[in-house]
């Protein structure tokens, strides 16, 4: 592998409120082989550029770690480990390839073998600077490059990337919008890394400019086998770009995969929703709309962290009595409103509530006719008339482990068939 990330957290302190984070990254192992375009998707706010930062070190992980260039039975041999709680010998394995104690000249050689092209052109490339210095930067930086050297390399860079030479004397804001991404393209691979992340190259572009820089990305790994991480919330770049592809939601991966089998049979809800919501690569999938937003990363939801919004959601994906009482309230306002008036709702403790104003009868019967489109009634375990009050007890929900659906794709949801866990 040339870079994987291993249970990486990523916690913000949230300013102003001690002991709250921001819940960005968590708990997330990706990997990525020599040569491969991995795809990561999600809605904006899943932590996807958090995520491809801390593979590059430009942030420090709160847990976790990033091992670069290890071979696979070692990282075989480190999961193991993990696995079996065997932490020395994971340490021990981690210490010859892991990026977190880089220091002085091994920081800078690690600097040189990664790079980044971000996705704002406007404003990721300082306007004060000549594209000659904008490119020459990192080979400087690093040590990759003497400054005549690098300022010679500049024009080779330049033809990489389909520019005409004379644009090293210009300044960004004389380039378009395309140009300036071939020009933030050329400073990324400027010391010819090993693996590249692009966070959304092409999503500040018009339609036709986006081909062409999706066309020169795949160019530059055919020539120079880089591996690139492709960050976007756009399905049909990441079909079109793609080896494999994960999936991410508020700070979790939900789904990993090859390309062709994430798109044309995926397995979690969210990715299904995510694709059959783009008509050219879902063409025969049900169309899915997502109902409510993301949630919020400082008390992510428990259990599975898509389960408010997912339209299949079972007893165990994370339901808690705070939720239950919630979805009682709104339904009974919108569809039971003489009930709405004597409800009363209480919340016990996380998987218990209490209800008064209604019998044992009537709140099943409601249940049963409401819980296919409430799905948060699906995680009622029993109700049971006690001291005049009904008692809900909810079924104890789980967090879905990675389950295998077919070689080398997995997904995180409980829906998915345990048997054929490998
Ligand atoms: N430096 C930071 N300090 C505090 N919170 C941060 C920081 N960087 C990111 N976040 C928060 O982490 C969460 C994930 O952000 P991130 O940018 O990684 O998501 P994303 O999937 O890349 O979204 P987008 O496509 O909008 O960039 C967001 O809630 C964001 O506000």
């Amino acid at each position: 592998m040339i870079i994987a990330g291993r249970n990486l957290k990523m916690y913000f302190p949230v300013k102003g409120v001690r002991g709250a984070y921001v819940r960005a990254v968590d708990n997330v192992s990706v990997e990525v082989k020599e040569g491969e375009i991995v795809g990561l998707v999600g809605e904006s706010g899943s932590g996807k550029s958090t995520l491809g930062r801390l593979l590059i070190r430009l942030l420090e992980p709160t847990a976790g770690d990033v091992l670069f260039k290890v071979p696979d039975n070692e990282l075989e041999n480190y999961d193991a480990a993990v696995e079996r709680n065997d932490l020395e010998s994971a340490k021990k394995i981690a210490s010859r390839y892991s990026i977190l104690k880089l220091r002085g000249s091994a920081l800078k050689q690690f600097r040189r073998e990664v790079g980044i092209v971000f996705q704002d052109p406007y404003s990721s490339l300082d306007p004060r600077l000549r594209i000659a210095d904008i490119i020459a930067e990192p080979m400087i930086e690093t040590g990759f490059a003497s400054r005549d050297k690098a300022m010679s390399r500049v024009y080779d860079l330049l033809e990489e990337v389909q520019l005409p030479r004379e644009f090293a004397d210009r300044y960004p804001h004389e380039l378009s919008g395309g140009q300036r991404q071939r020009v933030a393209i050329a400073r990324g691979i400027a010391t010819n890394p090993k693996f590249v992340v692009l966070d959304e190259p092409t999503s500040a572009l018009d339609v036709s400019v986006q081909a062409e820089i999706l066309e020169l990305l795949k160019d530059l790994r055919e020539k120079y086998n880089m591996a690139m991480l492709l960050i976007t919330h756009n399905i049909s770049v990441v079909s079109y770009m793609a080896d494999r592809i994960y999936v991410m939601y508020a700070g979790k991966l939900m789904e990993k995969g090859p390309k062709s089998a994430v798109i044309k049979s995926p397995a979690h809800p969210y990715t299904q929703a995510l694709i059959s919501s783009v008509p050219q690569v879902g063409k025969l999938m049900q169309r899915v709309v997502l109902k409510g937003d993301v949630p919020s990363l400082v008390s992510p939801p428990k259990g599975c962290r898509f389960h408010e919004r997912c339209p299949v959601a079972v007893a165990t994906c994370g339901w808690t009595s705070d939720e239950v009482a919630e979805a009682l309230t709104r339904l009974s306002e919108a569809r039971y409103s003489e009930l709405s008036n004597r409800l009363s709702i209480k919340v016990i403790d996380e998987l218990t509530l209490a209800v008064s104003g209604i019998s044992s009868e009537e709140l099943k019967s409601i249940i049963d006719n409401e819980s296919e489109g409430v799905r948060a009634l699906k995680s009622i375990e029993s109700v049971k008339e006690e001291d005049g009050r009904v008692i809900i007890k909810l079924s104890r929900y789980a967090e879905p482990p990675m389950r295998a659906v077919s070689e080398g794709h997995y997904a995180a949801c409980h829906l998915v068939n345990p048997r054929l866990q490998t």
